[in-house]
């Protein structure tokens, strides 16, 4: 066995979920040790076994066991264990040392007071298990990344946990969604080309002169005609021209640049081979989260069905030597999130020499400060050709004139900036309602909003990871079949939960900002912004996740003046520009709070184009400051 290999690798089907099992469901109740999310050691959906170091079943001191809560009971003294015995991610104390030992718990200890307590008040009977402790009483340490767990494939327990096989079935790998009535209206959005000779945009997919076994794909995957950005993406790329491209949530990017390279690649004869010992990976892809960079993939492996052409994802919460064998029988387009790609390459089991593409997704946030410095260790990797000997490609829905500035850094000096519609603009085929809210209400008022949405699949953002099990806890109680997604659930919890989402199992998804970008989930028909996100390119990202290629949704957005008057203006127009009404209320919050019109929150510069011509929005110019300062990402998120 080589060093990355695993003693036991189990795989594990995703069964036994049930949002409200009799043992216990969210925030479990069990043998008086308090009342509901008071205690019980948060939200805990599952009731299937855990898995322990060794991947094997783990039915005593799992997380969902009888003994360990998610994150640790309210219980008295030490004693039990925890996923492997270790804080995953060294942050003892934060979310359940003690009793039961979390998943995320800290060695044993005591004391501390258990159970799940919003904003104060007397803990859990016994005090001893960490578990959640309302949003007054604490802030959450940081790991020592934003990127979370994936990032940093050392720093906790051996992770074993292994997706299940994915189907073969044409069917399933060519499932999609239809498009929707507002399809057609793509076409009347005005498109920008900035940079010196762009090519001639394509009207139709016959126009790319795609090889005929991507083409019988993108028929198969019921693509009828291009979107814009696919219009003249494709040409630019297949031009070889470097490009950063700019176009709403839901409207086709992933196959903008998948259907160029992927011809590429096919018109070469590139074929993987598994006869070698380190793979050389023609194209890299990343993105910011596993659920997204897996979505990528799953992309590309359709798009690529019936070729030579093998893509492979690697991202954290997987096994690694699952990884690793999957890599090592072929890889032609790797996709992954940035550390568990950085710890392949460290590995050396991937060579660079040939990457002729890397293509960041979400290129925005991957070049905030939370992984720009994993970019450029990725981009200085050894054998990693220079930039001018790649292809860089961009792709984003929002792109701050800062971070514009700064990708020109891993861009040739005449690449393209494409943008379809305003820059940062929100998708206007989402209808946005701006409700005003006060902290004490938001309940309540989630619960008449989920009153009128019944059974569509909707999506609810909150801030912090433990607002997220709080939220869907109290959800539960109420009746709502719900899940959650954030960072703190294993890989499993979060396959799991946008299995249920996805199957309408649970129609209501309460999710962190680790869902705002990307996700292409079909029918999410309403979201709602419990919390508004610290700035206002995350609002954009999260209502994208409804109204997706010509379709329609709802977004509904509490504001708290309280809380939220810094969003306010940036708010204001965000909803004039995707026309939407705009509230009189909100109208004078963001007067009130900033006086003027030249207020930004937090300094950003909202290009309305491509910076290089000076940007515009400049009435928004108050401070130029480069991302890393700007706390981009200073949230209780969870990025890989
Ligand atoms: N030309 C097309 N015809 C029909 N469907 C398409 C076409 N292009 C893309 N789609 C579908 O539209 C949906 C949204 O595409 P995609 O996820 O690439 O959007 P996106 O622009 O990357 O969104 P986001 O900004 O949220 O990441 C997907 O289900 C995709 O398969």
């Amino acid at each position: 066995m080589d060093e990355w290999e695993e003693g036991t690798t189990t795989t594990t089907s995703n069964n036994g979920s049930l949002w409200a099992s009799g043992e216990g469901s969210f925030g479990g109740d069990r043998a008086g040790r308090g009342k509901g999310f008071r205690s019980g050691g948060g939200f805990k959906s599952f009731s299937s076994a855990g898995i322990d170091e060794n991947g094997n079943e783990d039915k005593g001191s799992s997380w969902n066991s009888d003994e360990g809560g998610f994150r640790g009971r309210g219980r008295g003294r030490g004693g039990g264990r925890g996923f492997g015995g270790r804080g995953f991610r060294n942050e003892g104390g934060r979310d359940g040392d003690g009793d039961g030992g979390g998943f995320v718990g800290g060695l044993g200890g005591r004391g501390g007071r258990g159970g799940f307590r919003p904003g104060g008040g007397d803990g859990g009977r016994e005090g001893g298990g960490g578990g959640y402790r309302g949003k007054d009483e604490e802030v959450f340490s940081r790991g020592s990344n934003e990127c979370g767990e994936g990032d940093h494939e050392n720093a906790g327990p051996k992770v074993t946990y292994v997706p299940p096989a994915l189907s073969e079935d044409e069917s399933s790998i060519f499932a999609h969604y239809e498009s929707g009535i507002n399809f057609d209206k793509y076409d009347d959005i005005l498109v920008d080309v900035s940079g010196h000779d762009p090519p001639k945009a394509i009207m139709t997919f016959e126009e790319a002169a795609l090889c005929e076994s991507l083409n019988r794909n993108v028929s198969k995957s019921g693509y009828k005609k291009p979107t814009p950005v696919q219009k003249h993406g494709i040409p630019i790329i297949s031009a070889g021209r470097d490009l950063m491209a700019c176009a709403q949530t839901g409207s086709g990017k992933t196959a903008a640049f998948l259907l160029p390279i992927l011809q590429r690649l096919m018109a070469d004869g590139v074929a993987a081979s598994q006869f070698s010992e380190v793979q050389e990976p023609e194209v890299i892809v990343v993105a910011p989260t596993r659920e997204l960079i897996n979505q990528i993939y799953m992309e590309a492996r359709k798009f690529a069905h019936g070729t030579c052409v093998r893509p492979v994802v690697v991202y954290g919460g997987i096994s690694t030597g699952y990884t690793i064998r999957e890599v090592l029988k072929g890889c032609n387009v790797l996709c992954g999130t940035p550390g568990r790609l950085l710890d392949i390459i460290g590995r050396g089991k991937i060579g660079l020499s040939k990457v002729r593409y890397l293509v960041l997704d979400e290129a925005d946030r991957m070049l905030d400060m939370g992984f720009e410095p994993d970019m450029r260790k990725l981009v200085s990797s050894p054998g990693m050709p220079p930039k001018e000997d790649r292809q860089t490609l961009m792709f984003s829905a929002t792109y701050p004139e800062d971070i514009q500035r700064l990708a020109a850094d891993f861009l040739k000096t005449d690449y393209l900036f494409l943008a379809v519609g305003v820059v940062g603009g929100a998708c206007s085929d989402v209808e946005q309602v701006v409700v005003q809210v006060t902290k004490f209400s938001k309940r309540d008022q989630l619960l008449e909003v989920l009153k009128t949405t019944g059974t569509e699949r909707t999506m609810v953002f909150v801030e912090t990871k433990r607002q997220a099990d709080f939220i869907a806890t109290f959800l539960c109680q109420e009746k709502v079949p719900t899940t959650s997604i954030h960072g703190d659930r294993e890989q499993r919890e979060r396959e799991q939960a946008l299995g249920d989402f996805r199957s309408g199992k649970c129609p209501v998804l309460v999710a962190t900002s680790v869902a705002a970008r990307g996700l292409d989930i079909k029918d999410v028909q309403h979201v709602v912004n419990f919390d508004l996100p610290n700035n206002i390119d995350e609002y954009v990202h999260r209502i994208g996740r409804t109204g997706r290629c010509g379709n329609t949704g709802k977004a509904v957005c509490f504001f708290d003046p309280e809380a939220d008057g810094n969003l306010a203006r940036s708010l204001v127009k965000v909803l004039s520009g995707a026309q939407q009404e705009v509230p009189k209320w909100l109208e004078e919050v963001a007067f009130n709070a900033h006086g003027t019109i030249g207020f930004n929150p937090g300094g950003r510069v909202f290009a309305s184009t491509d910076s290089r011509k000076g940007g515009s929005f400049q009435n928004d110019r108050t401070t130029s400051q480069p991302a890393a300062a700007l706390g981009v990402a200073g949230d209780d998120d969870e990025w890989e």
